[in-house]
């Protein structure tokens, strides 16, 4: 018998994907990560698994589970699976590129508005029933949008969305990242390339769109944030440990950088207490980036199609290690 693993709550319509297959798939109906010790244990049985990006899938858990044959990550970003050791160890391993791409870049545009314009501080001044007067103190005031310089800190698919949400607000888009867009590409998106310091020292927003790799890791750290405008903020939805957290609540404190939005933290769900204290121009979310119904649905869809495909001989249409030479399926 062929066997799935779902170690998180997910789409439940999504196992339709399953329908026919002659894939037994195994939900856990609870929202919270297995302590590695338990999801080792309990995928050893399994020939598939969908996971989720707190679910840590290394060459020690790969190693105890002997009979899987993919690992299906419900998210684009995969940094929670150490993919060399899955290749090694002839497991596919996909993730969902493309169909959160719009929502994603719709959250960033919500946070850097947000931000930008102290929306969530608004609605506690009204909530709270201080809502009597105009607001004019400039203190209290926020910063414009339209025509604002954004820099983007890395151009893939969800990057590009931003850059062409940007050009409804006519700001002056750059971009940072380590492949370069052919000309007529920049042109076309009207996008302009700079190196990283150029990015950080002329953007009025900087918003990080990077996967998180060993280069990206604590990239915007405490001199990073020195070279930006006072008047800067900080916006990212990517991976939190791209920022170097309590950094950022340094140089928020310290009136280093004039504010902040973040979708994403270094260690999820747990996000530094400093962040927290601070109400002023930051704007914190739970991972909301890809947390649309019609995404979401989308997402498990496509990570139950890819282990079916996997599981069926086939290959699944986002494998993100296509070198994987598959192992022998025991079911
Ligand atoms: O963070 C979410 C994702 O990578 O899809």
């Amino acid at each position: 018998m062929t066997r799935v693993f779902v170690s998180q709550e997910i789409v439940e319509d999504a196992l339709e994907e399953f329908e026919g297959s002659g894939i037994t798939v195994d939900l856990r109906r609870d929202h919270r990560p297995l302590p590695a010790e338990e999801l080792r244990a309990t995928a050893a049985d399994y020939d598939g698994l969908i996971c989720l990006l707190t679910d840590r899938i290394d060459a020690e858990f790969l190693a105890a589970c002997p009979r899987l044959r993919v690992v299906a990550n419900v998210a684009v970003g995969f940094d929670n699976i150490d993919v060399a050791a899955a290749t090694r160890a002839g497991v596919a391993v996909t993730n969902t590129p493309r169909v959160l791409t719009d929502a994603t870049a719709d959250l960033a545009f919500t946070l850097l508005l947000a931000t930008a314009r102290r929306v969530p501080e608004g609605d506690a001044f009204l909530r709270a029933g201080k809502y009597t007067h105009w607001r004019v103190k400039q203190e209290q005031m926020g910063v414009d949008v339209f025509g604002a310089t954004l820099g983007l800190f890395g151009l893939g698919q969800i990057g590009r969305a931003v850059a062409r949400r940007a050009r409804g607000f006519d700001m002056t888009v750059l971009y940072h990242d380590v492949h370069r867009l052919p000309a007529e590409d920049e042109r076309e998106l009207g996008v302009t390339y700079v190196e990283f310091e150029e990015l950080l020292a002329r953007s009025d927003f900087v918003s990080v769109h990077s996967p998180l790799t060993d280069t990206t890791r604590h990239r915007f750290d405490a001199a990073a944030f020195a070279a930006m405008k006072p008047t800067a903020m900080l916006i990212n939805t990517a991976r939190g440990p791209v920022v170097d957290e309590a950094a950022l609540a340094a140089a928020l404190r310290d009136g280093v950088i004039a504010g902040a939005g973040l979708d994403v933290f270094e260690r999820e769900p747990e996000v530094d207490a400093q962040l927290v204290q601070l109400r002023e121009r930051v704007v914190l979310l739970p991972h909301l980036g890809s947390a649309t119904g019609t995404t979401r649905r989308e997402m498990c869809r496509m990570a139950a199609r890819n282990v079916r495909d996997a599981l069926s001989g086939k290959r699944p249409e986002s494998l993100v290690n296509p070198e994987v030479a598959p192992r022998e399926g025991t079911g």
